[in-house]
């Protein structure tokens, strides 16, 4: 019974030290067998490090890594008997991508005909085997990225760990590949963790992201959690598509008061910590939650503010407010809700939302 409590892979206290640098300064988390974890943070946050570490590639300095419940911190990769497999975009440029698929196959040993087999039946998930015979420098960079994973995949790991795999890729891409991603992932039941800087991309494709900055974890949870609710000012601001506004906490009953250079605004109290009178807070509300009006109706959590500029991202637009005050103002609307609205930087328009649907950093 108490097998089962175990996750797969734990990460318990971890740092990795370059002299007196830290890479990795204090590393915590799980991994579950079957998730799809993404490793996400600013470039030097630790992520590489992370995944090496995971890998084998690298030794913690302190802390423990464990598979099963078993202690991996001094077994190289090979000795791991860990199916861990490394994902790598580097291919052997002058070999065939059949020959770059049977790679790791023929150093495990396998008899020829066995590795031809496998690479057959993997360049035919990954749709490749029309190429190959071809050299892979003569491939289109999605068909590259599908033979460093029909190689990594032949090696049927329990675990496959990606370093951005998708970075080569174009923007269009690049989305195509995510969900490419995502169905393998849901039919081979592989743990996959994946090292993305980019939010969008660990968004879209993981059950839960761990996002890191500075060597540190700073949020573990599933997306829509994590975007939801940020855990500090830091996920906040980083995931993006939040508002936050700065201001001087009053009571209001079941309610907490915020005013500041925004305007006003009342949201439901924090459960967690408590705020006196005349405290600075931070209200984060998310720019997908607010609603656009042609004036305001003289309700709570109204914000007249002056178009400054709009952002259109495919169907969705940003709308940038600027209030008489000097805050600014993010709203997401989607393209359809504004086009019978026609909204020109300039005009005077009110923001609103519901008091329920902000929150308060705690630091
Ligand atoms: N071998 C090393 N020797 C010294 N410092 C290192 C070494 N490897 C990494 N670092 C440092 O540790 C920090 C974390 O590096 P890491 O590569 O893990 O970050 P990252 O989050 O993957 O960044 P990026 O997104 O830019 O790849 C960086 O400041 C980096 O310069």
């Amino acid at each position: 019974m108490t097998r089962m409590a175990i996750p797969m892979i734990e990460l318990d206290r971890v740092a990795k030290h370059y002299g007196d640098q830290a890479a990795v300064a204090d590393v915590s988390f799980d991994i579950e067998k079957g998730e799809f974890i993404a490793l996400m943070g600013p470039s030097g946050c630790g992520k590489t490090t992370t995944l090496r570490m995971i890998a084998g590639l690298d030794q913690p300095t302190s802390g423990e890594i464990r598979l099963w419940g078993r202690r991996l911190n001094e077994d190289a990769p090979w000795e791991r008997d860990a199916p861990l497999v490394w994902q790598s975009y580097a291919l052997f440029p002058f070999l065939s991508v059949r020959k770059n698929v049977e790679f790791g196959l023929k150093q495990r040993g396998l008899p020829a005909a066995e590795r031809r087999r496998k690479a057959d039946e993997w360049m035919e998930r990954l749709g490749i085997a029309g190429f190959a015979e071809r050299g892979v420098d003569q491939l289109s960079g999605g068909q590259r990225q599908r033979v460093a994973l029909a190689r990594a995949l032949a090696l049927e790991p329990e675990m496959l760990l990606l370093d951005e795999p998708l970075s080569a890729l174009d923007p269009h891409l690049r989305v195509r590949m995510q969900s490419e991603l995502v169905r393998l992932h849901r039919e081979l039941g592989i743990t996959f963790i994946c090292v993305t800087h980019s939010h969008s991309e660990a968004f879209a494709m993981a059950d839960r992201v761990v996002i890191m900055n500075e060597g540190r974890v700073q949020q573990v949870g599933a997306p829509r959690d994590i975007y939801r609710r940020a855990a500090n000012r830091f996920v906040a601001e980083f995931v993006g598509g939040n508002n936050l506004f700065a201001g001087t906490a009053s009571s209001a009953g079941t309610r907490l008061r915020v005013d500041g250079p925004f305007g006003t605004a009342l949201a439901p109290r924090p459960a967690e910590f408590t705020f006196q009178d005349g405290d600075a807070v931070t209200l984060v509300v998310a720019a997908d939650r607010i609603e656009l009006a042609p004036a305001p109706m003289g309700a709570d959590n109204e914000v007249e503010g002056r178009v400054v500029t709009l952002d259109f991202v495919g169907s969705s637009v940003t709308v940038f407010l600027e209030t008489a005050g000097g805050a600014e103002l993010r709203i997401q609307q989607s393209l359809s809700q504004i086009e019978n609205t026609p909204l020109s930087p300039g005009q005077t328009i009110t923001a609103r939302w519901s008091q329920d649907v902000g929150f308060f950093l705690s630091s």
